[in-house]
């Protein structure tokens, strides 16, 4: 069977400088899979390579068997490829459940004429994607604040906000950037153990970038490394962490 999610030799430039160097990897269903490297390892410029934020010179990139380098990004979403963002990409001034529903806008798309008619299979897909995403704000303990504009609220409710937003389409792939950042420690024991479910129970595959250890030691089954936009470890979290490349990249120390 195909895995969920095929890379193979994929490179990206930007003028002269060379972002990914040719890494291969795969994530099976359920996966959970961290991506790991120092700063400007070319972590971010994979995932947008998988979503269609960047579209790479060479290689291919493939989800459920079908290449997606090129394609438009609500293409990708509707395949089931959900994001989470770094710089979180909310509306500050919508509400929580606005701002997830927002996340769904693949799965609405009727069309205009669609909409301002009122088709009643509009209506219905709305409708589901409300109870969907009110199940959801549940799930992440945001029911109490699903009418508060995203603006008001702290980081840590935050960054549980733009998970329910890759969420709410319930993609089978969903790729998290940088989930820890910013929160306290009960935060990221909290963010883990919600991750882990989302795999075990749902079936999701996640392709995990995240510089806490701790966290990706937990929660990821496997893990690959990026350095100078090559991969240059891959395997068991605990091993990999003790790789004297791996080590070396980390210290800057990498040729
Ligand atoms: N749009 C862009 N234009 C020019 N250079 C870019 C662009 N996006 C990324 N880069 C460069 O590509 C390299 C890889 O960057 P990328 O953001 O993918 O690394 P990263 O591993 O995600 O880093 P970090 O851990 O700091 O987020 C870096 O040298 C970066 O400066």
């Amino acid at each position: 069977m195909d895995a969920l999610l095929e890379v193979h030799d994929v490179h990206l430039s930007f003028g002269g400088l060379q972002a990914l160097d040719g890494p291969s990897l795969t994530v099976a269903d359920g996966e959970v899979v961290g991506l790991i490297g120092p700063n400007g390892a070319g972590k971010t410029s994979l995932f947008n390579c998988i979503n269609g934020l960047y579209r790479p010179q060479s290689g291919s990139v493939r989800v459920l068997g079908r290449e997606v380098a090129g394609l438009p990004r609500h293409r990708i979403a509707g395949l089931g490829v959900g994001r989470t963002f770094q710089n979180l990409g909310l509306l500050a001034s919508q509400t929580v459940l606005e701002n997830v529903l927002a996340g769904a806008y693949h799965a609405t798309r009727g069309g205009w004429w669609a909409t301002v008619l009122d088709l009643p299979d509009v209506r219905r897909t709305e409708d589901r994607l409300r109870a969907r995403a009110l199940e959801l704000l549940t799930e992440l303990d945001l029911a109490d604040v699903a009418g508060r504009p995203v603006g008001t609220l702290p980081f840590g409710t935050l960054k549980r906000i733009e998970l329910a937003r890759a969420l709410v389409g319930e993609p089978r792939l969903l790729l998290v950037d940088e989930p820890a950042n910013g929160l306290v420690h009960s935060e990221v024991a909290e963010l883990g153990a919600t991750l882990r479910r989302l795999a075990t129970d749902r079936g999701a595959a996640i392709l995990l970038v995240e510089h806490h250890m701790g966290l990706v030691t937990s929660v990821c089954d496997r893990v690959v490394v990026l350095d100078f936009g090559r991969l240059i470890a891959e395997g068991d979290p605990r091993e990999v962490a003790r790789d004297p490349q791996v080590v070396a990249a980390y210290l800057g120390t990498a040729a």
